[in-house]
């Protein structure tokens, strides 16, 4: 215990590094829905220190020994980042977890009380004397057991400033490092945080002996604005969290601060230590601990922050990338942006989707194309590849057969499949066969109306799309005649779409063997 820090406080005050204390795994945690294991919160508090955060708060030790047991072994296995435990200004508090964080490289006791009058009566029943002599006590304490204490004035945004102040400067008197001004409920505005922190660091007793830190809720959706403007205001450590999980609606979400500050740099003037192309994996590593996904359209990190639909957009973004993307998905762990083909997609968009997979089509085969797209919209919200190139080909060379319907039926061991085709003269055929299984049954009731038959190299079915549009897509390749054939389908049923795929081998081998025919007579 009582290891050096790497930086003295004053030096953090003073420097343009803000440092990012991740609270995911107490703040976070004990929010409905999220809360974790001890061995799902030690896989992920290794993931933090990679991800580069300078403090990670482990937990609360003294709220359960489950949570004491994860905080221990964080502090022993965990390096890179300060590990802190969260204390009430209550003794048995603040000794659990000093034990608990015993093992620690760099180990810090989180204290806090109320300090707003509407806490110290209700919540506390206590004086603002009685709130002062607690928090110097609590301090006092962690400081016998360590050198790094943070000392957090719950509620300060609502709390009298000339009280705020009174319990600063007792906490730095008593020897807290850092001093954190929580914005409990998210009730503060940007332009209040930045006035509240600029008026404390010039008004404060020792505070340029400290570090100011900003803990802001997003009640109305202002956490991070509120951190960026607590930056401004002179705060050199933001606390927030992965996906911004946290008490009711949450607290400033990690990965939309650190990026903030870096692609608006040049504002801001500070930078972080954290490594931002890592930021995808962490906030997926969380969804998939806690089983809950971030919305789409979340900022850095959901589905669509670097996908584009639309077609002005598309058209812009083959031009130049910076017309409609502030940073590079790149530089937050996405592979690239994407440019997602559906009802609002334009030529550009198609064209290019189509290079990409090797058709260059003139005009007014593109046209055709295009408008087989768009009347697709109608079924499906997005066009995979494999509905793209089933389009060209059925404009190149006439769609071929189709489904016009499909049954199954279990007989007992064996599976019976009727399905019906048409192509665009008219012509129908229905036939039905027996297999080991569903698609055994499909494929051989497919063969035989065909008359086109093929061993398969590969067939695997996969999911495209989410949620009300989620289909299945099914791809599968046969060896004929030396030649390696490839088959897509998509459909909301997998087993229809793996009937698209078949036929779309089958239509390439009838397309063939009709052009073979047309050469020999010629
Ligand atoms: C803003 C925040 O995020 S604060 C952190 C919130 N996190 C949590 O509460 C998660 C962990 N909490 C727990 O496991 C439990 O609440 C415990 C173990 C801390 C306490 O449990 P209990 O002893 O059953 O008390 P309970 O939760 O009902 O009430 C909290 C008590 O702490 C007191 N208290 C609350 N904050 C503080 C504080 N900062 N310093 C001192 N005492 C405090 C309350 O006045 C109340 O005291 P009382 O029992 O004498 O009335
Ligand atoms: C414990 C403190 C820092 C807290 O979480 C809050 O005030 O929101
Ligand atoms: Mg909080």
């Amino acid at each position: 215990m009582n290891a050096p820090p790497r930086h003295t406080a004053s030096d953090r005050a003073s420097s343009n590094h803000v440092t990012i204390f991740d609270t995911t795994l107490r703040d976070g945690e004990q929010s409905p829905g999220f809360t974790m294991s001890a061995a799902q919160k030690i896989a992920f508090a290794h993931a933090l220190a990679d991800l580069g955060v300078d403090v990670i708060e482990a937990g609360f030790p003294n709220s359960s020994p489950a949570d004491f047991g994860a905080v221990q072994t964080i502090a022993r296995e965990v390096r890179g980042a300060s590990i802190a435990g969260l204390a009430r200004c209550h003794a048995g508090d603040i000794e659990a977890c000093a034990r608990a964080l015993d093992a620690a490289a760099a180990p810090r006791v989180h204290v806090f009380i109320s300090t707003s009058p509407l806490h110290r009566e209700h919540k506390l029943s206590m004086s603002k004397e009685q709130v002062v002599e607690r928090a110097i006590m609590a301090v006092e304490l962690a400081r016998r057991h360590v050198d790094d204490v943070e000392f957090s004035a719950e509620d300060a945004f609502r709390t009298e400033r000339e009280f705020l102040v009174e319990v600063f400067e007792a906490a730095i008197a008593a020897g807290a490092r850092t001093v954190n001004v929580p914005d409990t409920v998210g009730y503060a505005t940007p332009e209040e945080i930045r006035d509240l922190f600029r008026f404390l660091r010039a008004t404060v007793k020792g505070a340029d002996g400290v570090v100011f830190s900003a803990h802001c809720h997003n009640d109305l959706g202002l956490a991070v604005a509120n951190s960026l403007a607590a930056i401004e205001g002179g705060a050199r450590q933001v606390e927030c969290t992965i996906n911004g999980i946290g008490e009711r609606a949450g607290n400033a979400a990690l990965e939309e601060l650190v990026m903030a500050m870096k692609v608006r740099g040049g504002w801001y003037g500070v930078d972080t230590r954290i490594d931002t192309p890592k930021l995808l994996d962490t906030s997926r590593l969380l969804s998939r601990i806690t089983g809950i996904q971030v919305q789409r359209n979340k900022a850095i990190v959901g589905l669509n922050a670097f996908a584009h639909e639309s077609g002005i957009h598309q058209h812009g973004m083959l031009k130049n990338r910076d017309t409609y993307e502030i940073m590079r998905p790149q530089d937050v762990g996405w592979p690239d942006s994407q440019l997602v083909l559906g009802r609002h997609s334009g030529r550009a968009a198609v064209a290019d989707r189509l290079r990409a997979l090797g058709h260059v089509l003139d005009d007014a085969l593109l046209d055709r194309v295009i408008a087989d797209a768009k009347a697709l919209t109608q079924t499906q919200h997005v066009i995979g590849d494999a509905d793209l190139l089933r389009l060209v080909e059925g404009e190149r060379f006439g769609p071929g057969w189709r489904i016009a319907a499909m049954s199954l039926i279990d007989a007992g061991q064996h599976t019976r499949a009727q399905v019906e085709l048409s192509d665009p003269h008219g012509r129908r055929v229905r036939q039905d066969a027996q297999g080991d299984g569903p698609v055994a049954a499909l494929f051989a009731a497919l063969a035989q109306a065909t008359g086109v038959d093929f061993e398969l190299e590969s067939y695997e079915v996969h999911s495209m799309g989410v949620g009300r549009d989620a289909r299945g897509e099914a791809n599968l390749s046969a060896r004929i005649d030396g030649d390696t054939l490839s088959g897509q389908g998509t459909s909301r049923d997998v087993l229809e779409a793996s009937a698209i795929a078949w036929l779309d081998v089958a239509n390439r081998v009838l397309r063939a063997q009709a052009t073979q025919r047309v050469a020999a007579t010629a």
